[in-house]
């Protein structure tokens, strides 16, 4: 069991100042921290904790902030605005201050009608993803854990951000005499990572990842926005969800824009260290685009404007009800008039409403997994 998910994990309260940012609320908790919405000088942003284990030395966040600072040229990544370590209450802190998403892609599905994106929604999303994983790769990482539960919709900016780039990894490798680049050899036994429903198949044969698993786990999680639904979304048992993914082939793309089954075609083809054609697969969406008449202006399901905003973008979830009446009771007089106000900072995400969908024994697997590669290959 890593140490860090074993270890207790202090809460931060509504209204603590924690190295100069307010804190507004939790948005959700991971496996080794948490995530706070928080203020400074008027500026909403998200805090992502993470809490020491002194004994075992063991920091996942240092391996995320340093992923994520690689990735500021990128316009699918949250800016990061800090990192750093502090202490709390006598124990070391890991911080870092990043862009606040509004609710996850996850979340934003399974408030549609059907729990699926209109195709025009559905596309657009799936392309923005695909731009995110192509930056991702561009500068020689490779996410390792992609779905809808780790994208974020910035409204400012009209993007998902990719985020939790914890699982991360860097795939190449430079020789230090004659500096030349080269992909890194694959690992013999580096375990289980990721998210079962999502992972490809080779992910769960527990083979070492490549830039393909990415966009494996991306044509999943696009089917998914597409129809709501994976075959194997009731399977609990990893080796038949990887069964029913050997099995289904072709026929997974039946009801989505038949562009899909080209890239499925070729990232089916890819090797472990092949190099995706990330602009076929672009010019396959814009295609796409044309032949469906998908207009970029256009709102996405979920916003402003649109069939469905009124009726099921408006109000909170239950689980976003949930989450903030946890902090009712704590909330400050203070901090009221945030809570009033109607503004764009309302309800973001939260561990509790994503994790129906996701499966939790892969989680487990991944996060004994992901402890235990920080201290062996890193
Ligand atoms: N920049 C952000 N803005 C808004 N919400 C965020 C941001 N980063 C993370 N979150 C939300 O915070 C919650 C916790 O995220 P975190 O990445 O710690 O954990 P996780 O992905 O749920 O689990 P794990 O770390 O075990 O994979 C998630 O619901 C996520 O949507």
């Amino acid at each position: 069991m890593s140490s860090s998910s074993s270890c207790a994990k202090p809460e931060f309260e509504v209204g603590e100042c924690v190295a100069g940012f307010e804190v507004i609320k939790k948005l959700g908790s991971g496996g080794f921290g948490a995530v706070y919405h928080v203020k400074k000088d008027g500026m909403e942003m998200a805090l992502k904790t993470e809490f020491i284990d002194e004994e075992n030395n063991e920091e996942t966040l240092k391996n995320e902030v340093h992923m994520l600072r690689m990735m500021q040229w990128s316009p699918s990544f949250c800016r990061l605005f800090t990192a750093k370590r502090m202490k709390w209450c006598g124990q070391s802190v890991n911080i870092m201050v990043m862009t606040i998403c509004n609710r996850p892609l996850s979340r934003l599905r399974r408030m549609m009608p059907d729990r699926h994106f209109t195709k025009s929604t559905a596309a657009r999303l799936s392309y923005q993803l695909l731009e995110a994983i192509r930056d991702l790769h561009f500068s020689g990482i490779i996410h390792r854990d992609v779905k809808a539960s780790n994208c974020g919709w910035h409204a400012a900016s009209r993007r998902i951000f990719l985020f939790d780039l914890g699982f991360s990894r860097k795939f190449l490798k430079v020789d230090p005499t004659t500096l030349k680049v080269s992909h890194r050899s694959a690992r013999k036994a580096p375990g289980f990572m990721g998210t079962s429903k999502y992972c490809s198949v080779f992910a769960h044969d527990e083979l070492d990842q490549g830039r393909r698993d990415d966009l494996w786990a991306w044509l999943y999680s696009t089917v998914e926005l597409f129809l709501g639904t994976l075959p194997w979304n009731t399977e609990e048992k990893s080796i038949l969800v990887s069964k029913m993914k050997k099995r289904v082939g072709k026929k997974l793309f039946y009801k989505c824009p038949r562009e899909f089954a080209l890239m499925y075609e070729h990232i089916r083809q890819l090797k472990f260290d092949s190099s995706p054609d990330y602009q076929m697969m672009m010019n396959l969406f814009q295609q796409m685009k044309i032949r469906l008449e998908i207009d970029e202006s256009d709102p996405m399901d979920f916003e402003e404007g649109s069939a469905f905003f009124e009726e099921y973008f408006c109000g909170q979830t239950d689980s976003e009800k949930e989450m903030n009446s946890d902090y009712q009771s704590t909330i400050p007089d203070v901090l009221e008039s945030h809570r009033n106000r109607k503004s764009d900072i309302v309800t973001l995400g939260s561990r509790s409403a994503s994790s129906d969908d996701e499966n939790k024994l892969g989680r487990l697997a991944a996060g004994f997994n992901r402890a235990i590669n920080r201290l062996m290959s890193f």
